[in-house]
């Protein structure tokens, strides 16, 4: 018998549940004026909270939003986007987030969602529930007076700013058609929410852009500016979606001549962003972060593991799961698609582990290199590097 309990919260309880958050995040209280823009942004009946018995007080909250995420191949499964997890400070470390996380998989697996995914604040907390990472991001800044977009640069479409509210809504309508690469989520009207909740908390001033090619909208940007002397302020971009080659150089080619800009710096980008490519002169951009981007925890892996493609010759792999011994077994891997086998596996590895190969984060033979993967039929692992291989590294792209 444990002192507190964990249930889904009501709709009259979600404030304190998020007020709670921030307090663990060392956040400011969130206001009267924020609230109903927060409000908007989460799902009902996707909080938990944990309440102590005796006292009756909130101890530990973790929600989720209904999302889906791209698998290599195109196809996308149903996800629970998970976020604003915290435990009240003076409880931690007693098993508060581990009743949490339990609660919210075995939830997850009964309304079928097939994977679970998150943006850890620390990287030694999620690898015991079964998470993994499984996108890389980078961070980084662009010299205004260095960079030239070069001559051969795709060109085509044009550049608008709009009104932040309608622009919104019509990014939303066009976003499914750019969430292509593998690692990309649905957003649902509440991330969107979100978003604005967001940018109603920034200093500056945002600014929102939209790139129309022959079909119509087919990108995005939204970014603030601070330190405004001239020559030297900083466009910080927060957002940037692009469908194509043509919309993502012309979104650059708009930022690159604001005028009285010295430096852009842009968040949580895909590793292989062209955007050194487009210029004279590469170097005047600097990667200056490159970080673990979503983890990935597969609920249902049978799932997970058919609704992807492959290439190459086929490989027998047998996956542990702690927490779903459903998930357990053998399960045969190729062309053909993925099906549960009772031939010998090739490959053993843990459920985590699974989460760092299957978008294409990494390679199962750096995984056998490092202990993480043990390989009984010499190689297979070689086998499983290109069935899981990917044309693009794989990039979530959504904050939440
Ligand atoms: C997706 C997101 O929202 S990310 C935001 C996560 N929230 C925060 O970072 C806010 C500040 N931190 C907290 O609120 C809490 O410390 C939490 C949520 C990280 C952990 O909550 P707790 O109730 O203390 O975790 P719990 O007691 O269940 O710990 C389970 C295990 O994880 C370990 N653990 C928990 N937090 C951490 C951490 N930050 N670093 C390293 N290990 C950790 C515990 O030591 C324990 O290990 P054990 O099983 O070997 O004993």
């Amino acid at each position: 018998m444990t002192d507190h309990e964990v249930r889904t919260l009501a709709d009259d309880e979600l404030r304190a549940s998020q007020e709670l958050f921030r307090a663990t995040l060392h956040a400011k209280p969130i206001t009267d004026d924020e609230w109903p823009r927060l409000r908007a942004a989460l799902q009902s009946a996707r909080s938990l909270g944990v309440h102590e018995v005796d006292s009756g007080a909130l101890i530990g909250t973790a929600r989720s939003f209904d999302s889906a995420i791209t698998l290599p191949g195109g196809g996308d499964v149903a996800l629970g986007a998970v976020t604003s997890v915290g435990v009240r400070a003076d409880r931690t470390r007693r098993g508060v987030l581990t009743e949490l996380m339990h609660a919210q998989l075995r939830e997850f697996a009964d309304r079928g969602l097939v994977a679970a995914g998150l943006h850890a604040s620390e990287s030694a907390i999620y690898g015991r529930f079964g998470y993994g990472i499984a996108t890389w991001a980078r961070d980084y800044t662009v010299d205004v007076r260095r960079a030239k977009l070069r001559q051969d640069a795709p060109a085509g479409g044009r550049v608008n700013i709009e009104n932040l509210d309608s622009a919104m809504e019509r990014w939303a309508a066009a976003y499914p058609a750019m969430a292509t690469r593998p690692g990309m989520l649905a957003r649902p009207d509440e991330w969107w929410a979100g978003l604005r909740s967001h940018l109603g908390r920034e200093e500056g001033p945002v600014t929102a852009v939209t790139h129309e090619g022959a079909g119509g909208v087919d990108g995005f940007a939204v970014y603030s500016v601070d330190r405004p002397r001239p020559g030297s302020a900083t466009l910080n971009l927060i957002e940037l979606q692009a469908a194509g080659p043509e919309a993502f150089a012309g979104l650059w080619r708009y930022l690159l001549s604001v005028d009285l800009i010295g430096e852009i710096t842009a968040s949580a980008r895909p590793l292989d962003e062209p955007l050194e490519l487009l210029l004279t002169d590469p170097r005047a951009v600097s990667t200056t972060a490159q970080f673990d981007d979503l983890w990935l925890r597969i609920v249902d892996v049978a799932a997970a593991l058919a609704a992807r493609t492959y290439e190459g010759e086929p490989v027998v792999i047998e996956v542990t799961d702690p927490v779903f011994p459903g998930n357990e077994g053998r399960y045969d891997l190729g062309p053909d698609g993925a099906v549960r086998t009772d031939r010998p596996a090739e490959l053993h590895l843990s459920v985590d582990t699974l989460a760092t190969v299957v978008l294409g984060a990494w390679r199962p033979s750096q995984l056998v290199d490092t202990g993480r993967v043990r390989e009984v039929t010499p190689g297979a692992a070689l086998r499983a590097d290109r069935l899981f291989s990917t044309p693009a590294p794989p990039w979530c792209g959504t904050f939440f």
